[in-house]
């Protein structure tokens, strides 16, 4: 299978504006490129060689270079675009993938890399993210893992919308949740998230299904998880009290900062107060209860 890799260089002060660029515009992982002696980066996006990108780049060009509206120099802006195999994609990920300390008490580490705990009070989730969405390394990723950490109780029923590699689910079994109902529309994603589950023996009563959000629930959750696009959560939250308990907790990552008013307004409207905001770079996670009846 051939993927296609789009390489953007900019200024480094337009990186977190970039990097969501990309992935709005269908990256399925970006990687970053740094050079200590220079203010210039390299962002590289891969994109499924199905994508038809002649027309894309275009657009991914006039986004950048209206970044200065918003006082964002992006500098001398260079696109190039190359096929590359699938196996070379994967390694590339493998090259630049480390140990992520995402807390004192939690820690990601590639299926690849050996890893020794020296406190028993951590815990351990081992990862291959492979070609889907969920390395960990992605702010949106550990803005969610936070609040998790935060707010998980023992026992807790969870539903994870969007779970890609399976990070979130398989943290929230390791930290003590009940049962962990996880939903993804990519089957290769499904795929590598019960690969992901195997690598973790004690994550337990996680199950992945092929949705379209929550179509394939049953029941309701005490907590939902949702690191999705805002396009994604504007279809998502009208549906989710359906499938909450009242007083349920909700939390949603993915919002890039410019949408966060759009999605605020959102949950208001269907039922939700907002509890908490969190930032990490241009991304910003949302932590909402549910209290209508
Ligand atoms: C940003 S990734 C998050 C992955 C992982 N939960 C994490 O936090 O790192 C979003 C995931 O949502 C999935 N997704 C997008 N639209 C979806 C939909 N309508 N239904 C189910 N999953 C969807 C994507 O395939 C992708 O794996």
């Amino acid at each position: 299978m051939q993927w296609q890799k789009l390489v953007v260089q900019v200024n480094n002060q337009a990186r977190a504006a970039v990097e969501n660029i990309l992935l709005e515009a269908g990256s399925l992982g970006n990687q970053l490129i740094t050079d200590q002696l220079s203010e210039q980066i390299k962002i590289i996006g891969y994109f499924d060689q199905d994508q038809d990108l002649s027309v894309k780049i275009k657009e991914i060009n006039s986004r950048i270079t209206e970044l200065k509206t918003f006082g964002l120099d992006p500098g001398r802006v260079d696109l190039q675009l190359e096929q590359i195999n699938e196996t070379s994609w994967i390694h590339q990920w493998e090259k630049y993938y480390n140990i992520q300390h995402i807390s004192r008490f939690l820690t990601i580490v590639p299926r690849w890399k050996d890893y020794q705990s020296k406190d028993s009070r951590e815990t351990v989730l081992r990862l291959d993210p492979g070609k889907s969405f969920g390395t960990g390394m992605h702010p949106t990723t550990v803005l969610a893992l936070h609040q998790l950490e935060f707010l998980l109780k023992p026992n807790t029923r969870v539903f994870d919308v969007g779970a890609g590699s399976g990070v979130l689910s398989i943290a929230a079994s390791l930290l003590g949740s009940g049962e962990v109902v996880a939903f993804e529309n990519d089957p290769e994603a499904v795929l590598a998230a019960k690969k992901n589950l195997a690598l973790n023996p004690m994550a337990q009563k996680v199950s992945f299904h092929q949705s379209n959000l929550l179509a394939a629930a049953d029941g309701k959750a005490d907590l939902m998880l949702a690191n999705i696009l805002p396009e994604v959560l504007v279809q998502l939250i009208p549906t989710v009290g359906n499938y909450l308990v009242h007083n349920g907790r909700f939390i949603l990552s993915g919002i890039n900062s410019a949408k966060e008013k759009l999605i605020v307004d959102l949950l208001a409207a269907n039922g939700f107060v907002i509890e908490s905001s969190s930032q990490m770079q241009d991304w910003c996670a949302l932590v909402a209860k549910f209290e209508q009846d």
